[in-house]
């Protein structure tokens, strides 16, 4: 049996806005989500904000019930049978919610092992052997205020998993932690699947998905633009080379140079406090330096380096291409 079966899951959300004359404001969040998890398998959903990663989640974890479509988890429908689907999951989401600082981290897993109905007799066991797969044993005793975030993402995780759930939603768990604790957190993940729990994860971070997931769907403007082994994305990309470009003030003109010069795929720009990083995607051999660096005449330019395309590269390439306005058309 699949442990997550998502066919045609739509959502649409209907607000009311203006004061004077008020009128509905309906968008399509997600429009017709199909995907399939297996069990014990580690699968990422990716794509940039507003895509619909969290409506996803939320129809498959109960929260919000789908516009049309259906899903189930482990056989039970989402819709016709929440309760059955609540009791194997586990819901864990970044961010600062849903733990009480001034107790220890034993109190409040003793706390929502009772909130979850988890029997009195396995109790203990059960959240020793959390705190040790999260790596926490020994720092229990301590309040949950004192923590670092990724201590806390842990106890997150240990939390999800109080009520022996077989699937697992992880939303963003690695925003805010610093690198080192990052990589812990991943540990963390990976040490999940080993036992068998089916993690659905939703992350920015590509690295981390390329890491861990066994799978990954990209998502944008409510549909899925591509899915498949993290290797299988970028061989999508595979015929392309990359170049980094460490530069100092580059202008959206610089950038439109670039963007003619002849092979060249697409470029992509990331903030680094004062300089930024620019990413040019180009056709295999195709020799880009030379008209890239004179595209760049007059700015200041760092560290220049040549690689192989990553996962984020196929992950931009894929979101750009859902962006063109002709590919929406014909999707439409
Ligand atoms: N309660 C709501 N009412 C109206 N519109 C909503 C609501 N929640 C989300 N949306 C809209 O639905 C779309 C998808 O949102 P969603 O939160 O699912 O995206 P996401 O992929 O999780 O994004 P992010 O990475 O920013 O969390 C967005 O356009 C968002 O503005």
């Amino acid at each position: 049996m699949l442990a997550i079966e998502a066919d045609a899951l739509r959502r649409t959300y209907t607000s009311r806005t203006g004061w004077f004359r008020p009128h509905r404001t309906e968008t399509e969040a997600v429009r017709g989500v199909t995907f399939e998890v297996a069990p014990g398998e580690l699968f990422g959903l990716l794509g940039p904000n507003g895509a619909g990663k969290t409506t996803t989640i939320k129809m498959l974890n109960t929260l919000l019930l789908p516009t049309s479509g259906t899903a189930r988890v482990f056989g039970h429908d989402v819709a016709r049978d929440p309760v059955a689907v609540r009791r194997r999951i586990g819901y864990v989401f970044g961010g600062d919610r849903g733990l009480y600082d001034r107790l220890s981290a034993l109190d409040n897993l003793r706390y929502f092992a009772e909130l979850y109905g988890v029997e009195a007799r396995g109790q203990k066991r059960r959240i020793a052997e959390l705190l040790d797969l999260v790596g926490l044993t020994g720092r229990e005793r301590e309040r949950v205020e004192g923590y670092s975030r990724g201590m806390r993402q842990r106890l997150h995780i240990a939390r999800g998993l109080l009520h022996h759930p077989d699937v697992l939603f992880l939303d963003e768990p690695s925003i805010g932690v610093d690198p080192v604790a990052a990589r812990d957190l991943r540990r963390t993940v990976a040490d999940l699947t080993a036992a068998r729990t089916t993690v659905l994860l939703t992350t920015h971070y590509m690295a981390e998905a390329d890491e861990l997931c066994d799978r990954v769907a990209v998502i944008a403007g409510g549909r899925i633009r591509a899915l498949g082994t993290p290797d299988s994305l970028k061989a999508r990309v595979g015929d392309r080379d990359v170049l980094d470009i460490e530069v100092y003030g580059a202008g959206e003109d610089a950038l439109e140079r670039i963007r003619r010069i002849p092979g060249v795929r697409g470029v992509s720009v990331a903030e680094r406090g004062t300089a930024q990083t620019l990413t040019v995607q180009t056709d295999r051999g195709t020799e880009p330096l030379a008209p890239v660096l004179a595209a760049l005449d007059g700015v200041r330019i760092g560290r220049v380096a040549a690689r192989e395309p990553s996962l984020e590269d196929a992950y931009i390439a894929i979101v750009e291409d859902a962006a063109l306005p002709q590919r929406v058309e014909v999707t439409e």
